[in-house]
């Protein structure tokens, strides 16, 4: 009989759920698109009550579509938009506050107060990361100070903070488990990346109480198991791990050196650099890229907030599309984007520039500009975007020779074509796209016996197709210029 792993991925825009097979092949999926609350400018919300309702629904749907019951799963992999902040009471499991998502800018000046006290160098050394409102510190602060009584029952013990794997651990197990794994942990500003420990210098910097964490552990381990009342039968939890690591594990970049790039709603580069915690000089982060039997693998990244997302904007914002997959046909009918530049910093600038209160723009509009030069400027400011990422890279002694793509986006030919150009490297599109859920997957698998190893699950990698860069070099490097002009004028700091 075959063996079932149920991989979660709960991302920032849907919920998912994948049932894969011992060879990371698809047997069912289920998703559940959720609600993004705007309250305020740069705030972004979720509602952990419909995270957790989509992510059952999702998985209840996946299994269903595999043709199985629970009893036919052996173990379950979580992987999940990284960062987003909840806290919850313990004793109800109920959050006292929304998740604060990500991409949430609210306490850009609380970072910039600490940057000011000349802190990023010691938090940089301990974290791995910068001091920006992307990580999940300041949002947990926030909380404590914001929400009524909080702090104070925070201190008492009456509440648990976690990331989104954590939280799903917590109502999955009912409450039995309050833990997360080194890859989510290394995306909060509070945990020593080399001592792999909650830090507690970097805890008094950001007032956070000790008893508010939750236990970390390996990216593969023993997590618990599922209460019945979810699926019918008690399944075992094998791993967390955060979806950017994930990835990197689904795109088997097992070897110091290769390099993946996702492009989902954001888009994130990360580079294997082994059991080196690699300090970048060009404001990448240092991160764990998974934690196996104790050993770290330690990863650089590069993270943009607004990759698929400007798609979505072209569509539910300007309604200059009806779906996604019309801006290939539109990209494609027009001969160049006619020095049109669209710089997407809704929610600031990520890696290399970090700058939270940069805004978007599009620049060289002329009478002639049409949805078509706007559409395909859009698709390439994430080529040019990723190009940012990767001179970074190489400045910091990367070398390689191809780029592993993945992500909802890479269905577009033509956008990862142009990537090819732009980057002037070789971009290879995995059989199965769903790298992130089938990381997960490929983890539980680990723990569980399925795989032997980590050069076990690399065999199970298989191309489907390659792009190779056709563009010249005068034209690379004069689009180049022209993006960076473009960014130039958003640029705050
Ligand atoms: N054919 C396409 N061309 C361009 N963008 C696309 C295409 N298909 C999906 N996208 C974009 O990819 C994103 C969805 O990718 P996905 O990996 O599901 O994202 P996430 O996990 O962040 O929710 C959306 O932002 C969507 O706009
Ligand atoms: O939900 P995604 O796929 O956009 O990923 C979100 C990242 O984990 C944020 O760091």
């Amino acid at each position: 009989m075959d063996t079932y792993i149920l991989a979660i991925d709960q991302g920032t825009t849907s919920s998912r759920a994948i049932v894969f097979n011992a060879r990371g092949g698809i047997c069912g999926v289920g998703q559940r698109e959720f609600s993004q609350h705007y309250p305020q400018d740069a705030w972004v919300e979720h509602d952990p009550e419909e995270i957790w309702q989509t992510t059952l629904s999702s998985c209840k749907a996946a299994i269903a579509a595999a043709g199985l019951s629970a009893s036919d799963i052996s173990g379950i992999g979580i992987t999940n938009q990284r960062e987003t902040t909840v806290v919850w009471d313990r004793e109800t499991g109920a959050a006292i506050y929304p998740a604060i998502v990500w991409q949430d800018r609210r306490t850009a000046s609380q970072c910039a107060g600490l940057k000011a006290q000349g802190l990023e160098e010691l938090v940089a050394q301990r974290s791995g990361l910068l001091l920006d409102p992307y990580f999940s510190a300041t949002k947990l602060t926030w909380i404590l100070d914001n929400v009524a009584g909080a702090r104070q029952r925070a201190e008492a013990g009456e509440l648990a903070f976690g990331t989104i794997d954590s939280f799903l651990l917590w109502r999955l197990t009912n409450g039995a488990e309050h833990a997360t794994d080194a890859t989510n942990a290394s995306r909060t500003l509070l945990f020593n990346i080399h001592r792999q420990e909650w830090d507690d210098e970097l805890l008094g910097l950001f007032k956070i109480p000790r008893v508010l964490l939750p236990k970390v552990k390996d990216s593969c381990d023993d997590f618990g198991r599922c209460d019945p009342q979810w699926f019918g039968k008690e399944i075992p939890v094998c791993s967390l791990i955060g979806d950017q690591q994930a990835a990197t594990v689904g795109q088997a970049c097992f070897k110091p050196g290769m390099v993946k790039s996702t492009y989902g709603t954001g888009c994130f580069v990360v580079l294997n650099t082994g059991t080196e915690a690699l300090a970048s000089k060009h404001r990448l982060l240092t991160t764990v890229a998974y934690r196996i039997n104790g050993e770290v693998t330690y990863a650089l990244e590069g993270s943009i907030f607004v990759a698929g997302a400007a798609v979505q904007w072209l569509r539910d914002g300007l309604h200059l599309i009806g779906s996604a997959s019309e801006t290939q046909a539109l990209a494609e009918s027009v001969a160049s984007s006619n020095g049109v530049y669209m710089v997407p910093a809704f929610t600031g600038l990520g890696a290399p520039y970090w700058d939270p209160d940069a805004r978007g723009g599009i620049f060289g509009l002329t009478r002639d500009t049409g949805i078509a030069h706007i559409a395909r400027a859009t698709l390439e400011s994430v080529c040019y975007q990723t190009r940012d990422l990767l001179e970074a890279m190489r400045g910091d002694g990367a070398d390689f020779a191809t780029l592993r793509v993945d992500g909802g986006m890479v269905a577009n030919n033509w956008v990862v074509q142009r990537l090819a150009d732009i980057l002037d490297c070789r971009c290879e599109r995995p059989m199965v796209t769903e790298t992130t859920a089938l990381g997960a997957a490929y983890l539980a698998g680990l723990q569980l016996g399925v795989y032997q190893s980590l050069d076990e699950i690399a065999e199970l990698w298989e191309s489907a197709d390659g792009f190779d860069p056709v563009m010249n070099e005068v034209d690379r490097a004069r689009r180049y210029t022209g993006w960076k002009n473009a960014v130039a004028r958003v640029r705050t700091q």
